[in-house]
């Protein structure tokens, strides 16, 4: 495979742009060589700038779940261009899209626009604090919620991927008021409690672990959880910026029939621009400035071009439940042709799947938690990555990342994924 113009790129970014990328995890660093500059992308395929072609596995971390170019989102953004691109005032689709929000996730009763995920978890965190007046928060190890400065401690996805799960950069101050416990161990979640008492203000979670790689609760977790912050006056944050609109369309909270008090969106809920979003129950969300106290703005929120495409996409999603049908289907096929082809090769590879998201660890042990998927052959994973890449499959380029499936991936796609697979494992 031709590389040469990516490489070519990469040495030019590097003189203008921190590691040549925006985003650290695009910089190949866990798997090694030099990242491939996309030019354009259409249904399941990503095409870079040397004319390969790849089948997509990452769909923008999430959002492309209908795969890349889809009509009527490409239309609604269209449509939406010709009125200007931004006004800093309200408009009547802001209204149309949280209504849509709170028709599609039950939990949620009054929402709040932002422009990515970490402006929704740093958002969320905050109302709960002055909601409660308390200022401690518990996150799980290995869960990421974006580079806030209280998620960065025992941080997954980039952050663990880099070395740097505690980021220099926050200060002892911040990092105290953060507790960390292993995911799904409640037992840890109420000795914590206990030791804190009244004084733990939220507890954040990712209902479907995706940034350790696809890590599932346990039987009974999330409900615990639930309770224990019932028992305690503590809010519970559902992270959905991953899994929400992915798993189902009320997200993990909709699989898992568990109600958080405050839910933080990202992801899909733009279509592929820039949107977050946090809302919960009214009497939280009206803490919320200008309605109360607690202050949270924010220029190009509810943006009318970023608005357009998520209305749009939510639209699709909220009118078409099979796609959740579909591309689940997809995700059982892949997780069963693969572990036929790591049984058939003797290299039981753990893989974790639910619905769209599945992760293949490079361990033999079940994945429950960080330390499980911490036991991976990460060096294994990257030469994993670059044999499947050069199959023209391209994977989140991390092992503590999940696969991301779109509608477009055709019954050939999963097919030559599946191959690749066999290829790349009997030459590891
Ligand atoms: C559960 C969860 N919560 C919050 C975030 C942060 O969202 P953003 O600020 O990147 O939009 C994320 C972001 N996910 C990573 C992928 N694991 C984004 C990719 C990247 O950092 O470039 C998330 O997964």
């Amino acid at each position: 495979m031709d590389k040469s113009k990516s490489k070519s790129l990469f040495t030019k970014a590097q003189n203008f742009i921190p590691g040549g990328v925006n985003s650290p995890v695009r910089a190949f660093k866990a798997v090694g060589g030099d990242p491939i500059f996309i030019k354009s992308a259409k249904g399941a395929y990503m095409y870079d700038e040397d004319g390969n072609k790849y089948i997509d596995l990452i769909n923008s971390w999430g959002p492309m779940i209908l795969g890349h170019g889809n009509g009527a989102i490409e239309a609604a953004v269209a449509d939406a261009l010709k009125r200007s691109l931004s006004f800093g005032a309200p408009t009547a689709k802001e209204i149309e899209i949280a209504e849509l929000i709170t028709h599609m996730v039950p939990s949620i009763e009054k929402v709040r626009m932002v422009n990515s995920g970490t402006e929704a978890t740093m958002s969320a965190v905050r109302l709960a604090r002055g909601y409660t007046g308390r200022e401690k928060i518990l996150k799980f190890e290995g869960c990421y919620h974006g580079h806030g400065d209280s998620f960065l401690i025992a941080a997954g996805s980039g952050a663990a991927t880099m070395g740097t799960p505690n980021s220099p950069g926050v200060t002892q101050g911040t990092a105290k008021d953060t507790l960390t416990a292993p995911f799904n161990d409640l037992d840890a979640v109420k000795n914590i409690v206990e030791q804190n008492k009244d004084q733990i203000a939220a507890l954040i979670v990712e209902p479907v672990a995706g940034n350790m790689g696809c890590v599932l609760p346990k039987e009974g977790y999330l409900q615990g959880l639930r309770e224990i912050c019932d028992q305690n006056g503590i809010v519970l944050i559902f992270d959905e910026v991953m899994t929400g609109f992915r798993l189902s369309k009320a997200g993990a909270q909709g699989i898992f029939n568990i109600k958080p008090d405050i839910t933080t969106l990202g992801k899909i809920i733009g279509g592929g621009m820039p949107v977050g979003a946090y809302g919960g129950k009214k009497e939280i969300m009206d803490f919320v400035s200008p309605q109360g106290p607690v202050y949270q703005a924010g220029t190009l929120s509810g943006n009318p071009i970023a608005m357009a495409a998520g209305y749009a996409i939510l639209s699709y999603l909220n009118d078409h439940d099979e796609v959740y049908e579909q591309i689940g289907a997809s995700g059982q096929y892949l997780a069963k042709e693969l572990a036929k082809v790591n049984t058939a090769l003797g290299k039981d590879y753990t893989i974790n799947q639910l619905g769209s998201m599945i992760s293949v660890f490079f361990t033999n042990e079940q994945v429950y938690d960080f330390e499980g998927a911490k036991k991976c052959d990460t060096e294994m994973f990257g030469k994993y990555f670059q044999g499947m890449l050069n199959e023209g499959v391209y994977l989140p380029p991390a092992q503590f990342e999940s696969w991301f499936l779109s509608t477009s991936l055709s019954a050939e796609d999963l097919d030559h994924i599946v191959k690749s697979h066999e290829k790349v494992l009997k030459n590891l």
